[in-house]
């Protein structure tokens, strides 16, 4: 008989559309969050939708309070664990980009609170998903967290965020495609556990995106939601699989380690972008489809070289060759490559 079981953990409320910020009273009251929220933003989020909230709900009589934090760490997650204890906060918020929605998804998983996910771009596909992504020294772990019970995603907040978080957003998609072929990879010579519907989930989000990259256009309303409802569908798949592995293989390790070599120069998604053009590179060789995964990216006006990312050259170097040390995850760098091959696929794939 069959005895393994699995918890898949989705949002109940996935509330997208233009203004729906100011619903956000009514999303809480769907699922029960009827209390005091603490709101974990960063500083633009919370000019544009963080203090509205806050508004909303205080007219309604609640008294919610707000944080700012700026960067991802377990520091951050713990001061903000200290806050919620001090406010007495009933639920967490997370309202911006990926670090302060990945900030308050941790903690309110420590504290075994609600979760409510705000996104205010477009940039990256932990907008649902079931986990935590954080760096601590050499290192970068990728934790099982609480999702959001509900998310409210605003598409007029979303268009006027800077087009480059979009791209980014987009970006993270692309990267769906090395990350699934990694998942495969280990699958066969690992025997890591793999999902065929988490596999084609992100897969099929990947291509639906890049089909419809000639109508994703700076500025216009439609194009936030074609990628928020992307970046939903990715963290779907990430829910179902219980890991990050649908969405994040070889080409996510060499961005972290480029956080970590060349912090604050280029964001999350450009990062992953031009490292799926490597690991195509390095999965399907000279004739394969590397040119594609560049093309589908300079499409949606995404960098494709070290140079438009800001990074030196060595930089890239440096992080292709050390990205299998910051996890545990088996992809197709293995045990890691060597600084003539990470040359010649740079070099072939014209990013350096
Ligand atoms: N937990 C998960 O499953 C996933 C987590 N991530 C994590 O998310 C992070 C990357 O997220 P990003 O959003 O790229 O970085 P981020 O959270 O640092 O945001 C980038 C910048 O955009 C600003 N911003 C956000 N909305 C804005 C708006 N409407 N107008 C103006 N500025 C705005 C933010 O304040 C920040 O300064 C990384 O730490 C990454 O590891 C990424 C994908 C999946
Ligand atoms: O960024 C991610 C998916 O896009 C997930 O990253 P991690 O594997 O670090 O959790
Ligand atoms: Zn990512």
């Amino acid at each position: 008989m069959f005895e393994k079981s699995s918890w898949i953990r989705l949002p109940r409320n996935v509330v997208i559309g233009h203004g729906v910020l100011g619903e956000t009273r009514a999303v809480l009251d769907d699922v029960h969050l009827t209390g005091d929220p603490l709101v974990v933003t960063s500083p633009t989020p919370r000019e544009v939708a963080g203090e509205r909230i806050v508004a909303q709900l205080e007219d309604a009589g609640r008294s919610p309070s707000i944080v700012t934090v700026s960067e991802a760490s377990f520091d951050a997650v713990q001061r903000v664990i200290e806050r919620a204890e001090d406010t007495d906060a009933d639920f967490l918020m997370g309202v911006g980009g990926g670090k302060a929605i990945d900030i308050a998804k941790m903690a309110s998983d420590t504290l075994d609170l609600g979760f409510v996910s705000v996104p205010t771009a477009a940039s990256h596909d932990g907008i649902v998903s079931g986990r935590g992504s954080v760096p601590e020294g050499d290192t970068r772990h990728s934790v099982s967290a609480d999702p959001p019970l509900a998310v409210v995603a605003d598409t007029g907040i979303v268009a006027d965020a800077p087009w480059e978080l979009t791209t980014a957003g987009c970006a993270d998609i692309i990267s769906n495609y090395t990350a699934v072929k990694d998942w495969r990879l280990a699958n066969r010579l690992r025997n890591v556990e793999y999902s065929e519907y988490a596999a084609s989930l992100s897969e099929m989000t990947a291509e639906m995106l890049v089909d419809n990259a000639a109508s994703i256009k700076p500025g216009l309303e439609e194009s936030a939601w074609v990628v928020v409802k992307a970046l939903v569908s990715s963290g779907v798949a990430m829910s179902i699989a219980g890991s990050s592995r649908p969405a994040s293989g070889a080409e996510h390790l060499f961005s972290h380690q480029l956080d970590r070599i060349a912090p604050g120069k280029a964001l999350h998604g450009h990062q992953v972008g031009v490292g799926a053009i490597l690991c195509e590179f390095l999965h399907s060789g000279e004739r394969g489809d590397w040119v594609a995964v560049r093309d589908a990216l300079a499409s949606i006006d995404a960098p494709t070289t070290a140079e438009e990312l800001g990074v030196s050259d060595e930089e890239v170097i440096a992080a292709l060759t050390s990205a299998h040390e910051i996890r545990d995850r088996y992809t197709i760098l293995g045990a890691g490559i060597s600084e003539d091959a990470a040359l010649e696929v740079a070099a072939k794939t014209e990013v350096i």
